[in-house]
């Protein structure tokens, strides 16, 4: 128990696994916690100070699983080992803590999701704004960053979402860094940017800097020094493959806020259904690594049309050629070389992690002939970024066996003709299995016993085995040792010197094979660089083939990215609706440019408003990703930021009304649109009282339209609005439409200019199934309220100076007046009561 004080001591935080043998054993109230989230019996070992100690284990080689369950629960786990054999060391085993596993770490491939990177974030702070930095360890990459403000550090947050992050523990953390996955409080001091920057250097044995691109980003620094910080602290080893660190600036990317990501959809819904998100429907990526580059390419759009008008050449290139299949068949043995490489570097690469990559290399010469006659410059660059391994394959083809084990611990890895004193002590071992069929016979003859048997136990080692009733034949040369209820088992010194011999060889092959297996590691070690850029062509190569896929099957078209500002698409689709929908999809067009930079959509419910405007953004985005795009025909200029205002995306765990989340967002769209944003308001306004909602939405309408001067698709029930569209407004009306067949409602989705001439709501809502009574009241009290109108002159919204605000004539008599009228028959009042209800009628609202 002193140890295990010890250790805990130096590990408060974290759940300690204590090596005990065979187990792992959690004491106290890591017990406790254990056992609660492990489902695993909380026991009692020993007392201590005449209390029982509470205690729960784990079996040493199943702890992978349990690991991996508590790492995806968000909790870390210190393992203390014993150090040293057991069998030599006299009194208590020592024990260490060796490594601590945490969810923004861990590198054993069980432990990680594969499709997903698994990021361990920290972040600094400072007067004006935030540095983050990023690391996987799984695949080595590191990155850094510097934000302005809590709203582009929420927008990382959503694109990165990292498993674990690290902060100052100090107050006054925005609530979207309080509610980062896997917080973890650290001493403030470690987020220095001075003392941090003489670490980065060291850490990278550099002079400067520069080269990385963060020499002047103090707070990039500062979050990179407590990062590797953290990573040292908890690794506990060298950490070879973190090479570099670089500089990702947002300036490069499509800024998406995390509504927007939320909003579109792009890899999760509320719902949890993976399958009915934009990757869900991208994604025909073959390798794990392809799939978690195509992830953060979809998280992070970009501006630079150079590099994406090389992408999409590439996907058409392989599709003129129809070559994606061929190179997507080749992907199909090549495996998680990116996280293998790592693992390498980490010297933790298993036996199979080796014949993977020795696989994958050795289909790299049927790639390049693949890509060789290719006429695409991203395509010849990612050639010759692959490299030539033939060397490397052959090596690893001489130094592995075909099929490996699972563990390099009981040997069986290194493959026959590869080392001499190997197949020597191999041939030793082998040939045992001759020399006791041979000695078994020997002494059947010699002894007179035919049921004489030579065997091998692993406690007692080789026995000459003689039944019960024969045991009295037994030679004298025999010694006993062993007896058992129906036979005596003896050994012989011949017996005994052949056991000396195969035992020491045994262990002599094993443990030169674990210096092979060190050998092999070092050999690939002094190539870690050229092979990890070829599995980061791999995995671009696969991302490409993968979007020449999807274009094929699903017929998508190239966009043409322009400098010149605007957005045409001719017959665009929403990917996941159509995708999902067993009918055929209605195309439909969009056109931005100088003269039009806002519609006002209205139509009915359910008419297609939602899925117009998404499909636009998503459009918009798969075209900035390099991809090509559902349509018959893209263009698009510049675009800056996609920011969206879509309705469901209630906050309520957060604390904040519907109508609080609606104006926050509404307010970080005003703040931060330009005339190259692509916004989408859906429905704003719709979270207050009628005339509160048509007033801000009206305001927000303008706003967008005549100062932000965005591409803003507005979607909206108020058909006030549509008067906006008035000349030189910037601003035009498209409606969606339905017809009624008798009961049935069938919606257009054809998208129309105009304004739409009716809701449908109470069609909608039949359809619902909303019951008859309450309809009927419904149908009776629309027919009120709309002859109420009919009689109520409205003055009609306008748009003559934008920046003037507009005051309302759409103000019916209130309706509790009216119905308090209707209530009143002249002819049955006497003077005394008509005044009474005179004056009733002036205190209603
Ligand atoms: N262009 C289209 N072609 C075929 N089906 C479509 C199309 N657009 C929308 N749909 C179908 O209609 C359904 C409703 O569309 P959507 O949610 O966009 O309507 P909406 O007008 O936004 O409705 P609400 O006003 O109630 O939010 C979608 O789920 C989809 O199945």
């Amino acid at each position: 128990m002193k140890q295990f004080f010890a250790a805990k001591a130096e590990h408060p935080e974290v759940l300690l696994f204590f090596r005990m043998g065979d187990f792992y054993e959690l004491f106290y109230d890591d017990a406790r916690k254990a056992a609660r989230l492990l489902d695993i019996t909380l026991t009692q070992r020993g007392a201590s100070a005449g209390q029982p100690i509470p205690m729960a284990g784990v079996p040493y080689h199943a702890a992978e699983g349990y690991l991996a369950r508590l790492v995806a629960l968000g909790e870390s786990v210190a393992i203390c080992e014993q150090i040293g054999d057991p069998a030599f060391s006299k009194g208590l085993v020592e024990r260490k803590v060796v490594r601590i596993v945490t969810p923004g770490t861990v590198t054993d491939e069980a432990l990680l999701d594969e499709r997903r990177d698994t990021l361990l974030l920290a972040i600094a702070r400072g007067k004006h704004g935030y540095g983050l930095a990023w690391a996987d360890l799984s695949s080595g990459r590191l990155r850094a960053n510097e934000v302005a403000g809590d709203d582009a550090l929420e927008a990382e947050l959503a694109r990165l979402q990292p498993v674990e992050t690290l902060l100052a523990d100090e107050d006054g953390w925005p609530a979207c860094a309080l509610e980062a996955r896997g917080l973890r409080r650290r001493a403030p001091w470690l987020f220095d940017a001075d003392s941090g920057r003489r670490q980065l250097l060291q850490f990278f044995g550099v002079h400067d800097l520069t080269a990385f691109g963060i020499e002047d980003r103090p707070l990039a620094i500062a979050a990179a020094a407590a990062l590797l910080g953290y990573i040292e602290e908890t690794q506990k080893q060298r950490l070879p493959h973190l090479r570099s660190i670089a500089l990702e600036t947002s300036d490069d990317a499509i800024a998406m806020n995390a509504a927007t990501r939320r909003h579109l959809e792009l890899d999760s819904r509320v719902d949890g259904d993976v399958k009915a998100t934009l990757l869900g429907v991208l994604d025909s990526t073959i390798s794990p690594m392809g799939g978690r580059l195509l992830r953060r390419w979809l998280h992070r759009p970009l501006r630079d049309r150079r590099t994406l008008g090389q992408r999409h050449h590439a996907v058409q290139t392989l599709i003129e050629h129809r070559v994606e299949n061929a190179l997507r068949e080749a992907f199909r043995s090549l495996g998680d070389m990116e996280r293998i490489l790592s693992r390498v570097a980490l010297r933790s690469a298993r036996p199979r992690d080796l014949a993977t990559l020795r696989d994958g290399l050795a289909l790299l010469p049927t790639l390049r002939g693949l890509l060789v006659p290719l006429d695409s410059p991203r395509l010849q660059s990612l050639h010759l970024q692959l490299g030539e391994f033939d060397a490397t394959a052959a090596f690893l083809h001489a130094a592995i066996v075909a099929q490996p084990p699972l563990l390099a611990r009981d040997g069986g890895v290194i493959a026959d003709d590869f080392d001499a004193e190997l197949d020597e002590l191999r041939q030793l071992s082998t040939h045992a299995d001759q020399f006791l069929i041979d000695l078994e016979q020997r002494e059947r003859a010699s002894s007179g016993i035919p049921t004489l048997k030579v065997g091998y136990n692993r406690v007692h080692g080789y026995f000459i085995e003689i039944s019960k009733g024969q045991a009295d034949k037994a030679p004298v040369h025999y010694t006993r040792r062993q007896t058992l209820t129906g036979a005596e088992r003896y050994i012989t010194e011949e017996l005994k010197q052949f056991e000396d011999k195969v035992l020491s060889a045994r262990e002599r092959s094993l443990s030169r094979e674990k210096l092979l297996y060190d050998g092999v590691l070092d050999h690939l070690n002094t190539q870690l660089e050229p092979l990890r850029a070829c599995a980061s062509a791999l995995s671009e190569l696969d991302v490409l083939a993968s979007f020449a896929e999807r274009a094929n099957t699903l017929d998508w078209a190239m966009p043409q990215l322009r400098d010149i500002p605007g957005i045409a698409i001719e017959r665009g689709r929403h990917p996941v609706v159509e995708a999902l929908r067993d009918a055929p999809f209605e195309p439909n067009d969009l056109v931005f440019d100088d003269a039009t930079r806002m519609y006002i959509i209205t139509g009915p419910n359910m008419g297609g408003k939602s899925t117009f405007m998404r499909q636009n953004a998503l459009i918009v985005l798969l075209a900035c990703i390099g991809s090509f795009v559902p349509a018959a025909k893209a263009t698009i200029g510049p675009i800056d930021r996609i920011l969206t205002r879509i309705g469901a995306g209630d906050d309520l765990a957060r604390g904040q009304s519907t109508f609080m989340v609606e104006m926050s967002e509404t307010a970080y769209i005003l703040h931060h649109a330009t005339d190259q944003s692509l916004v989408l308001m859906d429905e704003i306004g719709r979270g207050t009282s009628t005339y509160d909602g048509l007033a801000l939405a009206d305001a927000v309408a303008r706003q967008l339209a005549a100062s932000n001067r965005s591409y803003s698709l507005f979607a909206t029930h108020y058909f006030e609005l549509t008067a906006l569209a008035e000349p030189g407004s910037g601003i035009a009306n498209l409606h969606l439409d339905a017809v009624e067949h008798g009961d049935a409602l069938v919606f257009m989705h054809a998208v129309r200019p105009g304004p739409a001439n009716r809701s449908f709501g109470l069609q909608v809502a039949a359809l619902a199934g909303l019951p008859k009574a309450a309809l009927q009241q419904a149908r009776a009290r629309l027919a009120e309220l709309e002859s109420h109108n009919r009689n109520t002159p409205v003055t009609p919204l306008s748009a003559p100076a934008l920046d003037t605000p507009q005051q309302f004539g759409l103000f019916a008599p209130s309706s509790a007046a009216l119905d308090a009228l209707a209530s009143i028959d002249p002819d049955e009042l006497t003077p005394k009561q008509a005044l009474e209800a005179l004056y009733r009628l002036k205190a209603l609202p």
